[in-house]
């Protein structure tokens, strides 16, 4: 689904990625991880189009989109959430997420909307389910008409999920999903990533987190990838181990 071949982003000096190469299969949950400076930030960004490598290739289900707009990406279904989160404050937490869903239409024109015909109606109805739909699984039904920007970090996080979940994306990119959310949110976060068919890329730092979440992972060290795998197996990787410990 998600393919990364050789790719290498260079800082002047500094090889920020020097050949990382992996494949997240349709549906699976990656994590990536690696020490600091490992080049975790780069990789995420890379993928979600916000740097070009200087070398090297990223597709979504086939279609090379390396040199993709965000734009592009957005509308082949990949979404993204920020380490500093990002919602519209001045909207309340439901309008957060009804703006998130595209409006496709329904023919007609303005006058179809002026008039309010009956496909239309159909279809907003199908938005605002919808938009209920993601928020009781983020877990923020009583928020709903709560303004986002009196919001806690972390409940903001969450609705900058629902935000992210809220058009069913293909690939889903998450960017230290659980800073500033405490035990229960990291909790709801854990099961609505569980609860999705939707393809996870995530940057985290929570170890527990990444081991419990996460199908596969791709340590990166120094920019090269040093091991991929299961969580389980990754954990017992000696060149894993010295790469934490060293
Ligand atoms: N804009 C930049 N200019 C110069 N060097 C950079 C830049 N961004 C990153 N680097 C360097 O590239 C390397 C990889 O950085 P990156 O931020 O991707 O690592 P990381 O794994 O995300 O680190 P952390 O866990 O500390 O966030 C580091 O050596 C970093 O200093």
């Amino acid at each position: 689904m998600l393919r990364v071949s050789d790719v290498s982003v260079s800082f002047g000096g500094v090889r920020a990625l020097d050949g990382v190469s992996f494949e997240v299969p349709e549906g699976q949950v990656c994590g990536v991880i690696g020490p600091n400076g490992a080049g975790k930030t780069t990789l995420f960004d890379v993928v979600s189009g916000l740097r070009r490598p200087n070398a090297g290739r990223v597709s979504v289900a086939g279609e090379d989109l390396t040199r993709a707009s965000a734009l592009r990406r957005a509308r082949r279904g990949l979404r993204r959430t920020f380490q500093r989160t990002q919602v519209f404050g001045r909207l309340t937490v439901a309008g957060n997420v009804l703006a998130a869903l595209d409006w496709h239409g329904g023919g007609g024109g303005l006058v179809a909307d002026l008039v309010g015909r009956p496909a239309r109606r159909r279809l907003e109805r199908e938005r605002r389910a919808r938009v209920d739909e993601v928020l009781e699984l983020c877990g923020l039904t009583a928020l709903r008409d709560a303004y986002a920007a009196a919001l806690p970090v972390g409940q903001r996080r969450l609705v900058e999920l629902a935000r992210a979940l809220a058009d069913r994306p293909r690939l889903l990119l998450l960017d230290e999903p659980t800073s500033g959310l405490d035990a229960e949110q990291t909790a709801r976060l854990r099961a609505v990533v569980a609860a999705q068919e939707t393809t996870v890329l995530l940057v985290e730092h929570d170890m527990g987190f990444v081991m419990d979440a996460c199908d596969r992972l791709v340590v990166l060290d120094l920019g090269r990838v040093i091991a991929t795998g299961p969580p389980d197996e990754v954990r017992e990787d000696p060149v894993v181990r010295a790469a934490y410990l060293g």
